[in-house]
């Protein structure tokens, strides 16, 4: 009799993780069909974002602000299976150009089931040079245009039960050296969206947020800014692109990408500060440092 309670009680747990982790389980399939916005498409980790929900058979509305570029990614993605994909030309310093962007994808789909935030506007990789009119353009493009997408986008999110995926960095958790106009942008973003999402939660809407936290990434734009300074490899924006996909088709509120290289510093920030700040400057070498562009 006892063996059996035993064994009842086993069963019990076993069932509980699984249906629990049921919900966990990625399967590409989930985005077949599926509407999809994806900003800073052009290159990069978005590039990539657009080709994975390509092969997944999504339709693609991807925009930045380089039309050849784009045009060459929507080529592409039709080629790897996109139900559609399509582009709009812009820049995102330009907020009426933010709600164009949701209006063209309601003309072209009807319906919206996921929006991707990922672009960024340029900035410099070095010491901050006192300009806050340079904070001030950086905070439009890399935050306001992102609110501003949201709030164009929620009638439609809401009717199809979508998501918010909003493209962040270990700089929007921790602050680091070389990137004050940048990480100021990143860390709005969690303020931002961390709020809203709580706001959902009370107001019962079925919109899911999710803040991915990325580490150092081999795209042009961030190997060709740090090499030689930063140490660290940087992990592969493909790999990068599908975990960001699968987290927000999960509705995981928040992605790490590469774990270790996010969770352990973000484990540390809190209970170790002034160790995790030594770690961390070892990561640079200043002596190869000089002001970049990015
Ligand atoms: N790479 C890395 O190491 C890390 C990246 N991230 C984040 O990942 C995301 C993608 O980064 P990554 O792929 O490296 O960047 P890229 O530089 O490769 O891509 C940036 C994209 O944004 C577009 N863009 C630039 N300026 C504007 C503008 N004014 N208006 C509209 N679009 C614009 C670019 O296209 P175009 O120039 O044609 O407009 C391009 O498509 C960003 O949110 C970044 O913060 C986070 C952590 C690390
Ligand atoms: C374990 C980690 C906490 C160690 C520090 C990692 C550092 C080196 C990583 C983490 C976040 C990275 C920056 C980033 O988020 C995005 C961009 C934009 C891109 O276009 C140009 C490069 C830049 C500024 C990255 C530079 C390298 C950073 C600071």
């Amino acid at each position: 009799m006892a063996v059996l309670k035993v064994l009842v009680a086993f069963a019990g747990i076993f069932l509980a993780v699984y249906f629990y982790s049921a919900g966990d389980v990625f399967e590409p399939a989930m985005l077949k069909g599926k509407r999809v916005i994806v900003t800073g498409a052009s290159s990069g980790i978005g590039e990539q974002m657009a080709y994975h929900l390509a092969k997944m058979g999504s339709h693609i509305l991807i925009t930045a602000r380089t039309e050849e570029k784009l045009k060459k990614v929507v080529a592409q993605c039709t080629q790897l299976g996109a139900a559609s994909a399509h582009y709009i030309a812009g820049s995102m310093d330009n907020l009426t150009f933010a709600k164009q962007v949701v209006h063209k994808a309601e003309n072209l789909f009807g319906a919206l089931d996921m929006l991707i935030l990922n672009h960024i506007g340029h900035t410099y990789f070095g010491y901050f040079d006192g300009n806050v009119d340079h904070v001030r353009g950086l905070l439009e493009i890399n935050v306001l245009s992102y609110a501003t997408m949201t709030v164009a986008a929620l009638p439609m999110l809401k009717k199809s039960n979508g998501n918010i995926v909003v493209v962040s960095s270990i700089a929007g958790k921790i602050g680091l050296p070389l990137s004050v106009p940048y990480s100021t942008t990143k860390f709005a973003l969690d303020g931002f969206f961390s709020s809203l999402r709580m706001e959902f939660i009370q107001q019962n809407t079925n919109v899911s947020i999710t803040l991915c936290v990325i580490s150092y990434i081999d795209t042009d734009s961030a190997v060709k800014t740090v090499s030689g300074v930063i140490q660290q490899p940087a992990a592969p924006k493909e790999e990068c692109a599908l975990e960001i996909i699968k987290g927000g088709s999960l509705r995981k509120r928040e992605v790490y990408y590469q774990y270790h290289a996010t969770k352990i510093p973000l484990l540390l920030r809190d209970w170790a500060p002034e160790l995790l700040q030594s770690l961390l400057l070892k990561n640079y070498n200043m002596d190869n440092f000089q002001r970049r562009e990015v």
